[in-house]
């Protein structure tokens, strides 16, 4: 858990964090937005103390995070930038291993632990292991940047708009990725994101931010269905709401009674999904199926604009 107490950020007479307060529960993803200089950057810094606070309190886990040095602290909070930062002239083995080796682990157990990331995120180590930072993808470099932050096994990985540099197919892929590596691992995100869709679809909690103040911190639906602000209701996207809302249903939600024609759809697809494949063919109904491949029924156009309404 991540308790953030009152946490305030001057250089000189300018507050660019002010008086934040919020708890992040372990083992959740929280997505920090806000319009450029609301001071997110800053926030999520003053949590692994590359920024110190002029005021307030940060405590991990219930132990303050001035207890420790900066730098210790930092190797046990894992930490990803966009561009994601790779040493340009160590191997990508040699760029995993930075933290474990700063910590002392043995080789073995070094050598052991890069295999198991590199095989979580991918990248076959007889492949890549060798390879430079220059010798890889976009998508496969940014890999390795988590991989990285994540190699002494942190509880927490505070990412600054981790994706940014990815093109869109990629994002999506590397998304889907890291949630599925976040469960299992079951580390505790903050990430930092100018893209509300990214925020809506990875975080179980939404921050927002302006001028240094936090002005709502909730789930998103609650956050697309009650903003607490026209500022807030404007930063989510006023005229995408509906379409955020299926985003975050899955059509196994939204099954009927009765057949459809055509190719089914999974019932674990968003409803976004849905709706799109109905309005792109023409179609008033689509089949679901669900896992093991049986037809459960079918979803309409009726029934997911009916869900894409603003909820009560
Ligand atoms: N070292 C510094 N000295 C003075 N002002 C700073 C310093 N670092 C940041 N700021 C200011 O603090 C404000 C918040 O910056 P921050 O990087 O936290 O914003 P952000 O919300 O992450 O912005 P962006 O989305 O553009 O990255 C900005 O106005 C910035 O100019």
């Amino acid at each position: 858990m991540i308790e953030i107490e009152g946490i305030t950020k001057r250089y000189g007479d300018i507050t660019v964090v002010d008086d934040v307060s919020m708890v992040i529960e372990p083992r959740s993803v929280t997505v920090i937005v806000g319009t450029s200089g609301s001071g997110k950057t800053t926030l999520l810094r003053m949590i692994n103390r590359l920024v110190e606070p002029s005021a307030g309190a940060i405590r991990l886990d219930g132990a303050d995070n001035r207890s420790l040095p900066g730098y210790e602290l930092r190797r046990s909070i894992g930490y990803v930038i966009q561009g994601h930062g790779l040493f340009p002239h160590r191997t990508v083995a040699e760029n995993i291993a930075t933290v474990p080796l700063l910590l002392g682990w043995d080789s073995e157990r070094i050598r052991a632990r890069v295999e198991e990331l590199m095989s979580l995120f991918q990248l076959d180590p007889a492949e890549f292991a060798s390879r430079y930072p220059h010798e890889l993808s976009g998508g496969q470099q940014q890999r390795v940047g988590v991989a990285r932050a994540l190699a002494a096994g942190p509880n927490v990985l505070l990412m600054d708009e981790p994706f940014g540099a990815l093109d869109p197919i990629i994002r999506t892929k590397a998304q889907e990725d890291l949630l599925a590596i976040q469960k299992r691992l079951g580390t505790t995100i903050v990430l930092v994101t100018h893209d509300m869709e990214e925020a809506v679809h990875m975080g179980d909690r939404i921050a927002v931010m302006d001028g240094g103040r936090l002005l709502q911190y909730d789930t998103p639906d609650r956050i697309l269905a009650h903003p607490a602000s026209t500022f807030v209701d404007t930063l989510v996207g006023a005229s995408e709401k509906p379409f955020r809302l299926l985003s975050l249903g899955r059509v196994g939600d939204a099954v009927e009674e009765g057949r459809a024609e055509g190719e089914p759809i999974a019932d674990d697809a968003s409803q976004r999904d849905a709706l799109a494949e109905l309005l792109w063919s023409g179609r008033p109904a689509l089949p679901v199926r669900n896992a093991n491949g049986r037809l459960i029924g079918r979803v309409t156009v009726d029934g997911l604009v009916r869900l894409a309404a603003c909820p009560a």
